[in-house]
């Protein structure tokens, strides 16, 4: 194949960056907007967190269908119709009234984001050589991740002055440039605008699926996801502000510095870890695990610290929390080394399933826990409420490590079958 030129593959990429941060952006910019969207719609904090709920159930239950829809119908098609369905469900959030109608547009939102992210790392993967991958791979989760803050700062300004609907208008407006961009510059391939995959029946679905998910390498790639990333998820769309504010007594304030601090966790670690897993991919999962154990004991420090932890030591949880984003993106390297090229899409699916399953249980496992430990239907939960609530993680990491060894060991195997080793990983050169 020709090499396209490093300022095509740079501007491709460069759009396809902008649509995810734009997903990102339209997921977060709920977050912000918690008290005015409890006026305007009349609804409680339950029915509020509802919201969340749905857009992680969408998210998780949309990645297959869509890796399979990429997989047939090409990664720009498809990330061409989320972006649009972004943009039309965002403005119908802006001027719809009603409760029902606002969480069918959340839904409009969610199946938009969903297409969106799994598109950008299929198309990563037919225009750059499989060892600028990991890096360009982690660039894109990393700096796609900045939507949260354009979400978080811009969005509440707007808010404030502008009005909701003038925000939510803005905010769909601005996905319409970045979506007519994206029609505009990019392709499936350097030589190809429109692929399209194999029309594949019901039995050929569901053999490539079932082929996908026997790889070990997919299967350690989706507990891989599974395990790094809930606590960023969680604790960046939901929880992590109460968490701070009544569980740890922060101001409202330094909450929100300290999420902030997240975001830039990752940015400072995802290429470094790009670096690292491509230079030594046999040692991916060991990386993994170990930010998983990080994970643990850094949680494990917070949650037994007798009274509120100091701000030194919610700093560095919020650092580690953070690594855990570029941790999960491992998965997704680990996907792409395991398939063949026809089924990357629906394997690169399965491992995103991972992480947003893993965070929907826990924050439904969070808000159980949190009114179990607090006395009555009052929902003014006391630091204590908050250790339990959190403590729910460890049940995630635990069967998630189980996994992720017992795959490890599997991917390893199978590895050093097909003549690879440490030095000679497949698929890595
Ligand atoms: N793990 C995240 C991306 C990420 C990278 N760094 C921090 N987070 C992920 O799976 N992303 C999918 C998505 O749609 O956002």
């Amino acid at each position: 194949m020709p090499t396209p030129t490093r300022r095509l593959q740079l501007t491709v990429w460069g759009v396809g960056l902008a649509c995810y941060l734009l997903a990102v952006f339209h997921r977060s910019s709920l977050a912000v907007a918690g008290l005015d969207a409890a006026e305007r719609f009349g609804i409680s904090a339950a029915q509020l967190s509802t919201f969340v709920m749905l857009q992680l159930l969408v998210y998780a239950g949309m990645q297959i269908p869509v890796g399979l829809l990429i997989d047939r119908f090409g990664s720009r098609s498809i990330l061409l119709i989320g972006t649009a369905l972004m943009v039309v469900s965002q403005a119908g959030f802006a001027l719809v009234g009603s409760f029902p109608l606002a969480v069918a547009m959340r839904v409009g939102v969610g199946v938009g984001d969903a297409m969106t992210f799994v598109c950008v790392l299929r198309m990563l993967s037919s225009w750059f050589a499989p060892r600028r991958i990991p890096l360009m791979t982690q660039l894109t989760g990393t700096l796609g991740q900045s939507g949260a803050i354009v979400a978080a700062v811009p969005m509440t300004f707007a808010l404030g002055t502008i009005g909701w609907t003038g925000a939510y208008l803005t905010a769909a407006g601005v996905g319409a440039v970045v979506g007519l961009l994206a029609l505009v510059v990019l392709a499936d391939t350097p030589e190809v605008r429109r692929l399209r995959g194999a029309p594949m029946s019901l039995t050929g679905v569901r053999i490539s699926l079932a082929a996908s998910w026997a790889h070990p390498g997919t299967r350690l790639g989706f507990w891989i996801h599974f395990t790094t990333q809930f606590s960023s998820t969680t604790l960046s769309l939901l929880w992590g502000f109460p968490f701070l504010v009544r569980g740890e007594g922060r101001s409202a304030a330094e909450a929100g510095l300290l999420l902030s601090l997240i975001i830039v966790a990752v940015m400072a670690t995802g290429p470094l870890m790009g670096v690292f897993i491509g230079k030594v991919p046999w040692h991916r999962s060991t990386l993994a695990i170990t930010v998983v154990w990080s994970l643990m004991a850094t949680w494990a420090v917070v949650l037994l610290w007798p009274g509120d932890s100091p701000l030194w030591l919610l700093l560095v949880l919020m650092v580690v929390v953070g690594v855990g984003g570029p941790a999960s993106m491992i998965g997704f390297d680990l996907g792409r080394t395991s398939n063949p090229a026809e089924r990357l899409a629906s394997a690169t699916g399965i491992i995103n399933q991972g992480g947003f399953v893993a965070s929907l249980l826990l924050v439904v496992a969070i808000g159980l826990v949190l009114d179990w430990r607090t006395p009555g239907t009052s929902t003014a939960y006391t630091p204590e409420s908050f250790r339990w609530a959190m403590a729910t993680q460890y049940v995630l990491w635990g069967v998630g490590l189980l996994q992720l060894w017992r795959w490890r060991r599997r991917t390893r195997t199978l590895i050093r079958a097909e003549g690879g080793g440490p030095a000679n990983v497949p698929g890595t050169a």
